[in-house]
């Protein structure tokens, strides 16, 4: 798809197309769909990326806590996004064995406990190891700083969705 053919969508196509740019938040393509027509898809993802940024700490919480755990009961039980499970698979997380699973529980646990909402990190641009190792140090981090950082992954995680769903020549690129 490209931005000429994103820009006819109506808002119902649009948001059935884009609804999961963001984790679980359908509302952030339903709000910018009004600033069409997109100059290129560059310009919708400042869209989306200024709507995130224009909410109160709280919604940006709110957009972590609509996030699946890593390595969670979501993936045991098959109930992830299509987008979160290839994520997920392309990390590896679903072929831990049972101590990587159980150590991955804990930092997760401890993770929301310290901060009320879970960790959240661009899964497509890791490895199972590196995330255990970033999960331990981001747990250092102060609250104001996780959740900025956390954003930056929502952030990088919808930049990687929207390149799966439209072209990437000029006009496109992101
Ligand atoms: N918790 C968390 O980071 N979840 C996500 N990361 C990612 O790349 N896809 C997700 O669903």
């Amino acid at each position: 798809m490209d931005v000429g053919a994103i820009n006819c969508l109506s808002y119902e196509d649009f948001v059935s197309v884009f609804g999961n740019v963001v984790e679980r938040c359908p509302i952030i393509p339903a709000a910018v769909w009004s600033q069409r027509p997109f100059p290129s898809v560059a310009a919708l993802q400042a869209a989306i990326f200024d709507f995130i940024d224009a909410l109160p700490e709280s919604g940006k919480e709110g957009i972590l806590r609509c996030h699946p755990d890593l390595a969670g009961k979501e993936l045991r039980g098959g109930t992830l996004t299509r987008e979160s499970r290839e994520e997920q698979g392309a990390a590896g997380l679903d072929r831990m064995d049972a101590a990587e699973v159980s150590r991955m529980a804990s930092l997760n646990a401890q993770y929301k406990e310290r901060f009320g909402f879970p960790f959240v990190i661009c899964a497509r641009a890791s490895d199972k190891a590196a995330i255990a190792e970033q999960m331990c140090e981001r747990l250092r981090n102060a609250h104001a700083q996780e959740r900025s950082r956390a954003v930056e992954e929502v952030k990088k995680i919808c930049r990687l969705r929207l390149q799966g769903l439209v072209l990437t020549d000029q006009i496109n690129k992101l």
